[in-house]
């Protein structure tokens, strides 16, 4: 018989003699949002929900119709059940605290309703991120800094993707576990146990078009790739962009890769485009458990302490030889720009271009 996602966690829950079967009803809650929403993005332009909705987030980014909803879904699923204390989303300014007439629990939730925005209207893949933290003892209503832990506090992680079909890959710490949902008896089911991301890679993701924007380790990186067996690397890499991280990622946990959406000089005011709390920590924990690594560049991303709810990051993550590769050019690079009179403009960092 099929292994369910039901059966997973309650097996899991066994394993804890002190398990009071609140995190498997709370997985079990994210999980019926992600087929409510699943079931919404199916329905495509019937759905009568593409577009634009014409209200703008906290980001200062308009919101979809459909990032408007999947929140709204996310929030009604998960409010009631008894195992939260406040839930944050990269579509609400401030956090969502469970309403009186409902039991507070001891977990918080932080998520990103739908991730690919920009994919929506298009028909491509998207997908909703979550991340699970502990709500500090004896805290019912949890302040902002309640959900300002590290990514490695989370208790779980996790993202539905709602593409051909959808899955649902989670870890709660015991490696990577991916779950495809079988439309017929409305279950998950596990198809994809003990996911591993490949020690080797020749596909590397990002966002071309910030090329001049980028820092010179990330400008080296991917020169290198692009120069293939004519250049340094001696063999040549092929390039994807999704434009959705919850797919980039989704591809990299099934084949390997490496996705940079690094820190760069297009606004100063920003440290990256991801979200680090319902984006980056999630996806991180994943990664991590699947024997890749997480970096900001600089560090690894689990170990940033947060300092806004909604703080944006660099992030690179994937095959662990490629980014610890790119975390030795930026130090190298450092070195470098701590030495630049020696070197003037023959240095392996002077782009070409
Ligand atoms: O438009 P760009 O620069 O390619 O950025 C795409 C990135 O932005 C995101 O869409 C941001 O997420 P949201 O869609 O949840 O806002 C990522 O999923 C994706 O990797
Ligand atoms: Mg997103
Ligand atoms: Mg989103």
């Amino acid at each position: 018989m099929t292994r369910t996602l039901t059966r997973f966690l309650i097996e899991e829950q066994r394993r804890h003699e002190h398990a009071t079967g609140n995190f498997t009803a709370l997985v079990n809650d994210i999980r019926l949002a992600c087929k409510r929403i699943a079931t919404l993005m199916g329905k495509g332009a019937l759905s009568g929900a593409l577009g634009e909705a014409d209200t703008v987030n906290v980001q200062g980014e308009k919101q979809t119709k459909l990032d408007v909803l999947a929140n709204e879904i996310f929030i009604r699923t998960n409010e009631w059940g008894g195992q939260l204390a406040g839930m944050v989303s990269e579509e609400m300014e401030q956090p969502y605290l469970i309403p009186k007439e409902y039991p507070r629990g001891q977990y918080l939730l932080l998520f990103d309703p739908l991730d690919g925005s920009s994919n929506v209207d298009v028909n491509m893949a998207v997908g909703s991120i979550f991340s699970v933290l502990r709500c500090p003892d004896g805290v019912t209503e949890p302040a902002v800094e309640d959900f300002l832990q590290p990514g490695t506090e989370q208790v779980c992680a996790g993202y539905a993707i709602y593409g051909p079909s959808t899955m649902l890959v989670l870890t709660t710490g015991r490696g990577v576990h991916g779950f495809t949902l079988d439309r017929e008896i409305g279950e998950f089911i596990l198809t994809h146990p003990d996911l591993r991301i490949p020690e080797t890679t020749s596909e590397f993701a990002i966002n071309a078009s910030n090329s001049r924007h980028w820092e010179q380790p990330i400008k080296r990186f991917v020169r290198e790739c692009q120069e293939g067996a004519a250049g340094p690397r001696g063999r040549d890499f092929n390039m994807r962009w999704i434009a959705a991280v919850v797919a980039d990622t989704h591809r990299i946990l099934m084949r390997g890769g490496v996705y940079m959406y690094p820190r760069d000089r297009k606004d100063l005011a920003k440290a990256g485009r991801l979200r680090l709390l319902y984006e980056a920590n999630p996806i991180s924990f994943l990664i991590e458990q699947a024997g890749g690594r997480a970096s900001t560049g600089r560090e690894p991303v689990m170990t940033v302490k947060p300092e806004s709810l909604h703080q944006r990051i660099g992030f690179v993550f994937g095959t662990r030889a490629e980014v610890e590769r790119i975390e030795r050019y930026h130090r190298e690079y450092n070195d470098f720009e701590f030495k630049a009179p020696l070197f003037g403009s023959r240095s392996i960092f002077s782009s070409p271009a």
